[in-house]
């Protein structure tokens, strides 16, 4: 359907609260996932804008909105994990924060907006690759950029001049610190802000801190979820693995679907990735401590699968069904 025609159904409708799509949708514990019909998460992420206030409070035009909308899912590819689904559900996690925490006593309204627009933006025209981390976020941003220039879809259009630059450089800020290897850099930094070692909350610090556990929040869903998502990644993974070992290249353990053991690497992602981030948060937001539990017995869960399989094999077919 051309884009117009669904932008004409989108606004038919009028907007619809976040009840009617369903009644725990801002509940932290809410899976974005179980929304399987596309058109639906195409009308969640209007009301979502519409629900943080950000319609108003910027004079977003409904049809720039939109158009806005259908062109960002339109700019994400079909690879097994990174795809409009991830990115669906990154910026519902954002939402979540919106709504169940006071992030809006740390930052300002815009960066708020740009947070959550970045969340929608991170991974566009992701080709389910990860060569070099660095070059692949520089490229999701300029996909960002191209969908803001195309005609009816610049939602930032009414911004003063220096409100827009503003929003360009807090999305290039926070979709480049989506980069994992970025993010290893400044997690010390990160957890000395917490401490208040340096007093003030560092906003560009947090940002880059939301980001990342917006990034990684199917970790903090139930134990389902955590286990449909690891065959994703590693579905995505193995297949770049299996081109690189094509092309004569020998892949990474984490990415050769004959040397990875996937516990041992959901164990170590999460020693090393996944907790860090939330124990920061936990710190700062304190009702945000159920998801670091959900993930601590996650963390237990791989380890108690990793000593099972490590006696008995673990199938190396790629599906997680059994692990149920
Ligand atoms: C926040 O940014 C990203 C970017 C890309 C990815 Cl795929 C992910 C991501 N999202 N969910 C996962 C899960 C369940 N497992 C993962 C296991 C390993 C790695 C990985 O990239 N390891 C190498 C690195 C430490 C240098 C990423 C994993 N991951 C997050
Ligand atoms: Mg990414
Ligand atoms: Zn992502």
């Amino acid at each position: 359907m051309k884009v117009n025609e669904e932008v004409a159904r989108l606004l038919a409708g009028g907007i619809p609260s976040v009840d009617q799509i369903h009644p725990c949708f801002s509940e932290i514990t809410y899976i974005p996932r179980s929304l399987t019909d596309a058109e639906t998460t195409t009308v969640c992420v209007f009301i979502m804008f519409e629900a943080m206030g950000f319609i108003n409070a910027y004079k977003i035009n409904r049809n720039t909105l939109a158009r806005f909308c259908l062109m960002v899912k339109k700019g994400y590819r079909d690879p097994p994990y990174h795809n409009w689904m991830h990115a669906f559900s990154v910026a519902h996690f954002c939402f979540l924060l919106c709504k169940n925490v006071d992030v809006a006593n740390y930052l300002e309204d815009i960066e708020m907006l740009a947070l959550f627009v970045s969340c929608l933006c991170h991974d566009l025209d992701h080709r389910g690759t990860n060569n070099s981390f660095q070059i692949e976020s520089r490229h999701h941003f300029a996909q960002t950029i191209s969908v803001l220039n195309t005609e009816g879809c610049n939602i930032f259009e009414q911004f003063s001049r220096k409100d827009y630059q503003r929003m360009l450089d807090l999305m290039c800020d926070i979709i480049l610190a989506t980069d994992l290897a970025h993010h290893l850099r400044i997690l010390g930094d990160i957890q000395k802000m917490v401490t208040g070692k340096n007093g003030h909350t560092h906003h560009t610090l947090l940002l880059c801190l939301l980001m990342s556990s917006c990034d990684l929040s199917d970790q903090t869903k139930d134990w389902r979820n955590t286990c449909k998502v690891a065959e994703l990644i590693y579905r995505e993974f193995f297949s770049q693995g299996d081109s690189e070992k094509a092309m004569g290249n020998r892949p990474s353990d984490m990415m050769d679907r004959d040397r990875a053991y996937i516990p041992d690497l959901q164990i170590s992602f999460m020693e090393h990735i996944v907790v860090p981030i939330f124990t920061v948060l936990k710190g700062l937001f304190p009702p945000l401590a159920v998801l670091h539990e959900t993930i601590s017995s996650s963390q237990s869960r791989w380890k108690r699968i990793s000593q099972k399989y490590r006696d008995q094999g673990f199938p190396g077919n790629g599906s997680l069904e059994f692990l149920e």
